[in-house]
């Protein structure tokens, strides 16, 4: 709340907020919960929200060793006594092997001690200048070019990229956030005040148990027993109407005019289960094709098979917090195979089968933490480890949610389904993947596609896929796909000659290609626009 008011306090008499970081510094706020309101508010278009990137100096582990400890040169300088001498072996037993060693080089290089047999200073005194210039590093100021290249050289220092955000008003943009209403009650209504709440967007995503019916929601009123969403989606409607119409809103609020409200329940019902039956004929085509369905029945994946099992290394920029959401409970997971994971380790920190791996320590620690999956593909890790414990070929596809913490705009969405399709074999090649591609796009009716180079850290090679938006007149991406990486397959017991072809795609998007949809929030969250769906109830294919 202190940051969401900060900001739009803020804009207020202001233009602009030009860098996020700079922004939650100046008032004691943590980044992290700034950008997290920035996408939310950007979502809602109070704001308008522009990447930024920068790169910023910062210590390596071994530069804030000598930042806290002094440089190697000056420890060894220390070590050596005032007067007299030391010999090689006894110094050596005094002092770390690497600051030893560098010691030695450095303190030799400044003509601080005399380099023999034995050692001895050659100087009274000296200043650990390299320790004060990392300490300078540390408090962010700036040093000059000569400084900066040779703590560079070192291995001192090195780039790292902060991400953040440049914010203006937006062109819902208010003070502060308008209060929102779920229910209209008959409060509202009597004080007069419906008129100036802002309702809440219908969901449409909701979807009652299957003991739920929409229409015994609708004809009992206690659908809230059942699933809270059932009951949501019911107010929102009687809001709507009343909303959009006077008349038609007394009429039902009022006398719960049972032809009108049948009537809604019908339109209700024929529009969810077009979507269903969209979503069934992805399914079938995959049918058609002899691919099998995954269980996808876990949001809440761990890290571990969203990301390590991947070869997705522990640095990688996807698994900051900018990029997925992370879970405060429970924050870890308690079950992982631990023959696998000691794989997994290895293959990251040393490689193996070919590859020299990433040469990092690999932390258990970060594989333990619980995630909103972010692709399908952690779906199919589980499902390729359990596969490779008793190999036969396999086609498998799954459908469903993932999550991804994005500012939401015309072609992003925080939340959203992904296809995704693999084939286990022997010998495949890419031009499998590029067959089985056109393939299944040919059957969904697209047929203009093009395949672009791409990385992926767990496929080699990858391809992005695009396909032609005829309304936006241009090629949009609506998927990626590869080989996936041996140092993948194998730690998971895939034998060498084993491959697997996988794609990843959103629903939404080839959706929006598919029906000539401009905006992405016009099928899902935001905006729903409901001439839209009436016109054309298909549209609703990614919304459950
Ligand atoms: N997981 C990828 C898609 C993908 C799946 C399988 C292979 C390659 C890529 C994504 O989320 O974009």
């Amino acid at each position: 709340m202190i940051a969401e008011e900060a900001i739009l306090g803020y804009l207020e008499n202001h233009d602009e907020i030009s860098d996020s970081g700079q922004f939650a510094t100046d008032r004691g706020l943590d980044h992290n919960d700034v950008v997290n309101v920035i996408k939310s508010l950007h979502g809602f278009r109070y704001i308008d929200a522009q990447d930024i990137k920068k790169e910023t100096l910062v210590l390596t582990e071994e530069g804030k060793k000598y930042a806290e400890k002094g440089s190697p040169e000056v420890q060894l300088f220390l070590a050596v006594p005032q007067e007299g001498s030391i010999s090689k072996e006894e110094l050596q037993k005094l002092l770390d092997p690497a600051v030893y060693k560098i010691g030695c080089s450095q303190a030799a290089k400044n003509k601080w001690v005399q380099m023999g047999n034995q050692i001895s200073r050659k100087v009274q005194h000296v200043e650990d200048r390299v320790k004060d210039l990392l300490l300078q590093i540390q408090d962010g100021q700036e040093l000059g070019k000569d400084d900066n290249n040779s703590l560079k050289a070192r291995k001192l220092t090195a780039l790292q990229t902060w991400k953040g955000y440049s914010v203006k008003r937006g062109p819902e943009y208010a003070p502060r956030r308008r209060r929102t209403a779920t229910d209209l009650t008959r409060e509202h209504l009597q004080g007069g005040d419906w008129r100036n709440i802002e309702f809440k967007e219908y969901n449409f995503s909701a979807k009652g148990a299957t003991n739920c019916r929409i229409g015994v929601a609708i004809n009992t009123s206690k659908c809230n027993h059942f699933h809270a969403n059932c009951n949501t989606l019911y107010s929102r409607k009687r809001s709507f109407f009343v909303l959009h119409g006077n008349f038609i809103g007394q009429l039902i609020l009022n006398s719960l005019s049972s032809l009108l409200a049948h009537m809604f329940i019908l339109a209700i019902a024929t529009i969810t289960r077009s979507a269903d039956q969209v979503k069934e004929r992805i399914k079938n085509i995959f049918r058609l094709m002899n691919f099998e369905e995954m269980p996808t029945n876990r949001y809440v994946e761990s890290s571990f098979w969203n990301f390590d099992a991947l070869f997705q290394p522990q640095q990688h920029p996807a698994r900051d917090s900018h990029d997925t959401f992370f879970l405060k409970a429970p924050a870890t997971t308690k079950q992982l195979p631990e023959d696998y994971v000691e794989m997994v380790k290895r293959v990251h920190e040393s490689g193996g089968y070919g590859s020299r791996g990433y040469g990092y320590e690999w932390k258990r620690e970060e594989a333990n933490k619980n995630l909103l999956r972010t692709h399908t593909t952690a779906i199919s890790s589980r499902m390729l480890y359990a596969l490779a414990q008793s190999f036969t070929p396999k086609k498998y596809f799954s459908i469903d949610r993932v999550f991804r913490n994005e500012a939401v705009d015309r072609t992003h969405l925080a939340e959203f389904h992904q296809i995704e399709g693999l084939v286990c074999d022997r010998g495949l090649t890419l031009g499998h993947l590029i067959g089985v591609l056109q393939d299944f796009f040919s059957r969904l009716g697209m047929d203009k596609l093009k395949f672009k180079p791409a990385y992926n850290p767990y496929t080699e090679p990858s391809m992005e896929i695009f396909s032609y938006h005829e309304g936006l007149k241009k090629w949009v991406e609506i998927g990626n796909s590869g080989m996936f990486r041996p140092e993948m397959l194998r730690p998971m017991g895939f034998s060498e000659d084993v491959n697997v072809i996988a794609w990843g795609l959103s629903l939404e998007r080839p959706t929006m290609i598919l029906y000539g949809i401009n905006n992405i929030r016009d099928l899902f969250g935001h905006k729903v626009d409901l001439g839209l769906i009436k016109k054309n109830p298909l549209c609703l294919i990614g919304i459950k």
